[in-house]
């Protein structure tokens, strides 16, 4: 298992060329946030724009236009109960984030089908949260486009069975073939699964025990992916600095808030961007 470093994620962060626009940094799409979850989606989102997406926009229940506009008025905002106007949303993207509070009832379930079937092989797409059991319980097809998923350790029994105390390296290379899938397996030290070798991330720590600090990591890692030259390098570069910042901020805090971490992405990113 090779260990994510400091000198790696130096490397990994692009220098952004001088007449470069917002084209050239991802367009996203985050699907997720019924009438109960809002926050999820909004703090995925927040996390992308944050992170330097060039443009994003979310699919997300009416009812979360307001809070979504006041806390970041850089995403645009559709309806994801409107399919046809989600699948003609999902054709102009680079990658999608399909989960965080979305729910998992059938219309859940008929945003998740609509937006699979919609994918092609030179997107992504990024399942997580409640996605992940709709993945699994409909027996949906891999879609065409490079899927990744980002379970913590119960998410992850439901895609390979595995209980939380007993899964394990071995297994779990396995289990990313039979997916077909890049594998982000939260935890304490995170591990990273492609197709020919795992990752480990080190830093981390309790404080980040909080409602939202997936979400938060899933729109980190998309806005990376969106942006780093290859997916590896922005999967691995997100999953250290979403940690990494919540080391530092767990030094003077109790508990480190998601939005926190937001707060801090482009700092960090410009300090690393920029260190030797
Ligand atoms: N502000 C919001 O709107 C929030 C919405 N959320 C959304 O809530 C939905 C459900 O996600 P949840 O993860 O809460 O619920 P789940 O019910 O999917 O997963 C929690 C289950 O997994 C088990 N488990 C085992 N090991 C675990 C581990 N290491 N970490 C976490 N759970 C472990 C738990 O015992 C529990 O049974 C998702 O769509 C998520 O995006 C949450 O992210 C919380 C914040
Ligand atoms: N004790 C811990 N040490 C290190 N990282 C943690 C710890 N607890 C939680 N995390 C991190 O917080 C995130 C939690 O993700 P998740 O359970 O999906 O949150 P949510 O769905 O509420 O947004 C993961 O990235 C996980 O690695
Ligand atoms: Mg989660």
């Amino acid at each position: 298992m090779k260990l994510i470093s400091e000198s790696y994620i130096k490397q990994a962060i692009p220098k952004r060329e001088k007449n470069s626009y917002k084209g050239n940094f991802g367009k996203l799409l985050f699907v997720g946030g019924n009438e109960q979850m809002g926050g999820a989606i909004i703090m995925s989102a927040s996390a992308a724009v944050y992170s330097g997406a060039g443009l994003v926009t979310v699919a997300s229940s009416p009812i979360n236009v307001h809070a979504l506009h006041s806390r970041i008025p850089e995403a645009m905002f559709v309806d994801m109960y409107d399919l046809d106007t989600l699948v003609n949303m999902v054709d102009k993207m680079d990658g999608i984030v399909i989960g965080p509070g979305l729910g998992r009832d059938d219309r859940a379930k008929d945003v998740m089908k609509s937006v699979l079937n919609e994918l092609r092989e030179d997107q992504f797409i990024l399942i997580d949260g409640d996605a992940i059991s709709i993945y699994i319980n409909e027996s949906l097809a891999h879609p065409k486009a490079q899927l990744v998923f980002t379970p913590h350790l119960g998410e992850w029994k439901t895609l390979s069975n595995m209980e939380p105390d007993k899964e394990n390296v071995e297994d779990n290379i396995q289990k990313q073939k039979d997916l077909d899938a890049i594998i982000v397996l939260k935890k304490g030290q995170s591990e990273i699964y492609f197709e020919d070798e795992v990752w480990q991330n080190i830093p981390g720590n309790p404080s980040m025990a909080t409602g939202g600090m997936g979400d938060t990591l899933a729109g980190m890692i998309a806005g990376f992916m969106g942006q780093f030259e290859n997916y590896e390098k922005g999967i691995l570069s997100a999953v250290f600095l979403h940690s990494k910042i919540a080391n530092t901020l767990a030094e003077t805090n109790y508990v480190t808030l998601p939005t926190a971490i937001i707060n801090d992405i482009p700092r960090t990113m410009n300090d690393y961007a920029n260190s030797n």
